[in-house]
């Protein structure tokens, strides 16, 4: 036999043992939702149930909303799917949804994402936290949001809203297509940080070009798709022996530093502002006692790098969310005229009564501005899943099924917003899904845009609040149609963790006289 035979032998013999090693493991894993005795989808090797999602078909939020559609059509209350091998338990009935989110809360707590002390500071924000630090955290930051707070912020954003309208009519007067979003995003960074941490960012005037840079990084490196699949697939252990980042470093370095600078500046001030950043520095006094969240406890006060943690996640999750829900409701509002004439009615009558002033009351009494924006959430939830972490073994009422400690579960707030039983016709946007008499005819849960039970979002007031804002400034001044540019029909970004538009969101205005 000739070296070079010998050379191939061995070669061919490696990757056959390979390949039925994997072969094997994979029958293995494939065979674990069998085993509990749980209805699964068929999976294939090597992606299991996720293969779309691994050739760059679809988003994540889009695979979960169609297996979620798959296992309600096969008439199942729940089901197993495999994640690569992983397997992920994900539960279509509402009872069962409604006992993980809130009932049976305690056995689902976290969301499981990766959290490094050491090489990400940036990274152990609530959303990340769990256990008791989390429950203690949380206990305190719902002051942030009172409606008297809210109160005051509504006078904030009024005033934030007079600049984004002089720069849209710039944009209007120079251009026939306005790329909606960039603008938004600017009106929603400049109104979180004047709100919640005293900072005028002036981004809508282009004078703090980096923050608005370097605020992408969140949901480009953080909650993107490789982060995603590496955070779900490796064990917690691993990643931390591999000093495995979710931030990069310029974007970290960014925020620190400017967190800095906020708390160094406050704590020169005497004048209090009540704010989140006052709320979240008062934690971060030692020299103050802090109860636990049960009250019989203390907490430890926060770190520097936990208060910088919570600064940046305030103002991520505020920005982006608002501001690309504000897009796709100003895409619907431009593909639905009469929606539109009739919301923009409903805001001109409310608005005589008050004087034209965009006052916390007279928003308040605009009903079907609420209901455009509850179809809106509906359509595009933007953050479309609810990821748990079993964090105690769980025996799901009615059945013999156990879900295993450390079990990944998804509850897909997509998947349920596109169900056709709670919602005939789910392609359509139609806002009278939301009148009060329709909206009792639907369960508890059906309608989960900002989550539900104790992690429910901490912002869902704050950021309604500026979604309505936004949405009353432009309506009032401009009528809105969809540009020629805009690519017909709207997709979902396939990159990321959040819904975002492919492309961009091409409007036409035309200012109102
Ligand atoms: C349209 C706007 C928004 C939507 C649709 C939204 C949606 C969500 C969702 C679905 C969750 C996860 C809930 C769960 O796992 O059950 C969440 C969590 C969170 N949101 Fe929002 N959000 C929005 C705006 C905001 C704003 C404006 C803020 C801050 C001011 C914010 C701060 C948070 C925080 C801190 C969490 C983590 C809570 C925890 O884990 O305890 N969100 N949000």
């Amino acid at each position: 036999m000739s070296p070079f035979t010998t050379y191939q032998y061995i070669i061919t013999t490696f990757f056959l043992i390979l390949t039925l090693t994997l072969v094997l493991l994979y029958k293995k894993w494939f065979s674990y939702w069998k085993d509990k005795g749980l209805n699964y989808i068929e999976p294939t090797i090597p992606f299991g149930n996720a293969s779309r999602f691994f050739l760059g078909q679809c988003s994540w939020a889009n695979l979960f909303r169609d297996l979620y559609l798959e296992v309600r059509k096969k008439g199942w209350k729940h089901a197993g799917v495999y994640f690569c091998g992983k397997p992920v338990y994900m539960p279509v009935d509402n009872e069962i949804i409604k006992r993980i989110l809130v009932s049976d809360f305690i056995h689902f707590a976290n969301h499981g994402v990766f959290v490094d002390k050491s090489s990400d500071p940036l990274s152990t924000h609530i959303f990340n936290m769990e256990g008791y630090r989390w429950k203690n955290i949380r206990s305190k930051l719902p002051i942030a949001f009172t409606a008297a707070k809210m109160r005051r912020n509504v006078i904030i954003m009024n005033e934030i809203s007079k600049e984004f309208i002089k720069e849209l009519d710039k944009e209007v007067n120079s251009n026939n297509s306005i790329n909606i979003k960039d603008l938004l995003s600017r009106f929603t960074i400049d109104v979180v940080s004047s709100c919640s941490m005293g900072m005028k960012s002036n981004t809508l005037k282009h004078e703090n070009e980096t923050l608005v840079e370097q605020s992408t990084s969140f949901f480009e490196d953080q909650w993107s798709r490789t982060s995603n699949i590496l955070v779900t697939l490796i064990p917690r252990k691993i990643l931390v022996m591999l000093h495995f980042k979710l931030f990069n470093k310029r974007a970290s370095n960014f925020f620190l530093n400017m967190f800095k600078q906020i708390k160094d500046h406050r704590l020169t001030e005497t004048v209090k502002r009540n704010d989140l950043t006052d709320l979240l520095l008062d934690l971060c006094d030692g020299t103050k006692e802090h109860k636990d969240y049960a009250g019989d406890g203390t907490m430890e006060p926060l770190s520097f790098d936990e208060f910088a943690a919570q600064m940046y996640v305030f103002f991520e999750a505020a920005f982006e969310t608002s501001s690309s829900t504000q897009t796709f409701a100003l895409y619907e509002l431009g593909a639905n005229k009469e929606v539109q004439d009739r919301l923009r009615n409903e805001i001109e009558e409310v608005l005589k009564k008050h004087n034209g002033q965009v006052t916390y009351e007279a928003v308040c009494e605009m009903e079907y501005l609420e209901r455009v924006i509850d179809e809106t959430l509906r359509k595009y939830p933007v953050f479309p899943s609810l990821a748990r972490i079993c964090t105690k073994d769980y025996v799901v009422p009615g059945t013999d099924v156990t879900i295993e400690k450390d079990s990944f579960v998804m509850i897909t707030n997509l998947g349920i917003h596109y169900d056709p039983e709670y919602y005939p016709d789910p392609m359509k946007f139609d806002p009278e899904r939301f009148t009060a008499e329709n909206k009792a005819k639907r369960p508890y849960c059906s309608y989960v845009p900002f989550g539900e039970g104790p992690r429910i979002c901490l912002g869902k007031r704050f950021g309604l609040w500026q979604i309505k804002i936004g949405l009353i400034s432009i309506l009032r001044n401009y009528e809105v149609s969809l540009s020629d540019k805009m690519q017909l029909p709207l997709a979902f970004k396939k990159t990321g963790l959040i819904l975002r538009a492919e492309g961009s969101v091409w409007l036409h205005l035309e200012k109102i006289n």
